[in-house]
C-alpha cells in the first residue's frame, strides 16, 4: 500500500474546502492542496480575516486556522498540484444540465469531465484519481475512458468516495461520519488504491465505518441516500397538509411514528420544504438515469418526491396570500430567513427563493432578514428566476440588517429558515409595532402556538390547524 504524503482536491467549494480541512488537520504528515478556477475564492479561503471565508460552517475557521499554511494551502495552480500529488479527488460542482439532451434533469458533467482532461494532460505518474463529486452510476467508466487515452503509460486507479455531509454540520459529519464510501475496481491494484485511500481516514476513523464497495454502488448509493433523505421530508410534509384539515399535529405524528424503531425519529420535521443544492439535483438525476434505462414506473415515483416538494412551497405562500384577504399588493411581508436551513449561508434551491418570488407575483413589498445571506446573494437567486426585471425585483424586495426594525409596519412575518435567534426575539415588541391584525406564518414549526396567540398574533405554523 502506497504511503501518502501529497493530496489534491479540484474544487474549492462548499465540500472540498471542509473536507480537505478535516483531512489536513487529521493528517499532519500529508500536504493538502486545494485547487479552483475561482480567483475570488481562492483569495477568501486564503483571508488573513477567517471571517472572510467563502463558507460559513460551525468550527471550520478553527480548523482551517489550525492548518492553513502548514500542510493546508489554497491556490489556483491546478497543474502544478495535480503534478504533485499521489491522490487528486475531483470535488466540482455537477449541477442539473440547463441546455441540450437531459436538460432540466441530467447532471451536467462538463466540469468534471475537463478535470479529467486536466490531469491526463498534465500527470507524469500514477495516480488515484477519486470522484468526490456526485455523480452518475457509471460516470467512472468516462473517466477513465479518458484517462486511459493519454498515451503517456501513466497509471490512473478511479475510485468513487462521495461525500455525505450535511450543510451546518459539515465539520461535525466529516469528523465522526456514520460511515464514509469508498468504490473500486476489485482488481489487486484498484483494492491498493481503496486501501491507501481508507488508511487516510483511518486517521481519525475506525475501519469499521469505512465500506467498500464497487464503483457503480459506491456512485448510486449517494444518489439513493439523497433520494430516502428527501422521500422523508416529502412523505411527511405532505402529511402536514393533511394535518390542517383534520386537527392532527404533524409534531405529534412525526413522534409517534418516529418511535418505532424500524421507522426513526430523525428527517421527520414538517417544514416549507427541503432546500439545498442537493436533494432536488440527485433526485432529478435519478428520476433521469431510470427513464434512460426505460424504467419509466420507477422514475415516476421517485419524480413525485420532487413535486411533492414544490407543492409543500406553493400550498405555503398560497396559504399566506390567502390568509391575509386575498390580496397582498403593497402589502409588508417580512421574510425571516433564506439560507436553505439553519447555520449555512448557502442559498441554492431554498424554499424562500420560490415563496419570495410567488409572493412578489402578487406585488406584495417583500423585506428579507438573514443572518449570513447578503442582499447580493438574495438578488442575484431572484434575478436568476428570470420572473420579472432585476429593477423590479429591487423595488419589491428590500434587504435588512435589522430583523426588529424590519417588523414596523408589516402586516406579516413568515419564517422560512430556522435560525435558533428568531426563537429568542421579542414577539411582543415586534406585535406592538407591526399592523393588526398582526400575521405570523411558520413555515419551520419554531415558535409556541399559545404563546402567540397570547401576545395577540394570527399565529400559523405549517402541519397544525
Ligand atoms: N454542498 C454539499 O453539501 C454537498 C454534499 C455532498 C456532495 N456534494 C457534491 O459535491 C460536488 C461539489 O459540490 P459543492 O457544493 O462543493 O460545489 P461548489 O459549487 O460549492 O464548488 C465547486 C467548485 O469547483 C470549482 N471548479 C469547477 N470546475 C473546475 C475546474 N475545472 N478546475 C478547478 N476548479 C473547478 C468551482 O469554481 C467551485 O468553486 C457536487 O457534485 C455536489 O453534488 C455537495
Ligand atoms: O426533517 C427535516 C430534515 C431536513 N429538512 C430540509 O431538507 C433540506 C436538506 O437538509 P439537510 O439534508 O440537513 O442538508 P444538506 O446539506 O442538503 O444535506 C443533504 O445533502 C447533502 C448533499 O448531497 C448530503 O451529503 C447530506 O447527507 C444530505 O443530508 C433542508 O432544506 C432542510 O431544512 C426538512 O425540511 N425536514
Amino acid at each position: 500500500m502506497k504511503k501518502i504524503n501529497n493530496i489534491c482536491c479540484i474544487g474549492a467549494g462548499y465540500v472540498g474546502g471542509p473536507t480537505m480541512s478535516v483531512i489536513a488537520s487529521q493528517c499532519p504528515e500529508i500536504k493538502v492542496t486545494v485547487v479552483d478556477i475561482n480567483q475570488d475564492r481562492i483569495d477568501n479561503w486564503n483571508d488573513e480575516n477567517l471571517d472572510n471565508l467563502p463558507i460559513y460552517e460551525p468550527g471550520l475557521k478553527e480548523i482551517v486556522a489550525q492548518a492553513r499554511n502548514k500542510n493546508l494551502f489554497f491556490s489556483t495552480e491546478v497543474d502544478k498540484a495535480i503534478d504533485e500529488a499521489q491522490i487528486i479527488f475531483i470535488s466540482v460542482n455537477t449541477p442539473t444540465k440547463t441546455y441540450g439532451k437531459g436538460k432540466g434533469q441530467a447532471a451536467d458533467l462538463k466540469f468534471v469531465e475537463l478535470c479529467a482532461r486536466n490531469i491526463a494532460k498534465v500527470a507524469k505518474d500514477d495516480k488515484i484519481v477519486v470522484e468526490k463529486s456526485t455523480l452518475p452510476v457509471r460516470t467512472a467508466s468516462a473517466i477513465k475512458s479518458i484517462l486511459q487515452h493519454t498515451g503517456n503509460k501513466v497509471n490512473f486507479e478511479i475510485l468513487s468516495n462521495p461525500e455525505f455531509l450535511a450543510e451546518g454540520t459539515a465539520i461535525e459529519d466529516l469528523l465522526n461520519a456514520d460511515r464514509v464510501l469508498i468504490g473500486g475496481d476489485d482488481t489487486p491494484s484498484g483494492q491498493e488504491a481503496k486501501d491507501t485511500l481508507s488508511a487516510v481516514y483511518e486517521h481519525w476513523l475506525p475501519k469499521e465505518r469505512i465500506l467498500q464497495t464497487n464503483v457503480w454502488s459506491s456512485e448510486l448509493s449517494k444518489l439513493v441516500a439523497n433520494a430516502f433523505l428527501a422521500q422523508r421530508v416529502s412523505s411527511i410534509n405532505t402529511i402536514s397538509a393533511l394535518c390542517e384539515k383534520t386537527d392532527a399535529n404533524i409534531q405529534e405524528i412525526s413522534r409517534a411514528i418516529g418511535y418505532d424503531s424500524r421507522i426513526g425519529s430523525k428527517f421527520l420535521n414538517a417544514s416549507v420544504g427541503f432546500g439545498g443544492s442537493c436533494f432536488q439535483k440527485d433526485i432529478l438525476n435519478l428520476v433521469y438515469i431510470a427513464r434512460s434505462y426505460g424504467l419509466t414506473e420507477v422514475a415516476d415515483y421517485w419524480e413525485q418526491v420532487i413535486i411533492a416538494n414544490d407543492y409543500q412551497k406553493s400550498r405555503f405562500a398560497e396559504h399566506i396570500i390567502s390568509s391575509l384577504y386575498n390580496t397582498i399588493s403593497g402589502k409588508k411581508i417580512v421574510l425571516y430567513g433564506w439560507a436553505f436551513k439553519k447555520d449555512t449561508n448557502d442559498t441554492r434551491e431554498s424554499p424562500a427563493i420560490a415563496v419570495a418570488d410567488a409572493l412578489l407575483d402578487e406585488n406584495a413589498e417583500i423585506t428579507v432578514y438573514d443572518p449570513k445571506v447578503t442582499a447580493e446573494r438574495i438578488y442575484a437567486d431572484l434575478d436568476y428566476l428570470g420572473t420579472r426585471s432585476p429593477e423590479d425585483n429591487r423595488r419589491l424586495l428590500k434587504v435588512s440588517n435589522d430583523p426588529i426594525d424590519a417588523t414596523k409596519e408589516a402586516h406579516a412575518v413568515a419564517i422560512l429558515t430556522e435560525w435558533d435567534e428568531f426563537k429568542t426575539y421579542d414577539w411582543k415588541s415586534i406585535y406592538a409595532q407591526m399592523l393588526k391584525p398582526a400575521f405570523v406564518f411558520d413555515g419551520r414549526r419554531l415558535l409556541d402556538n399559545e404563546e402567540m396567540a397570547s401576545i395577540g398574533f394570527n399565529y400559523y405554523k405549517i402541519g397544525q390547524s
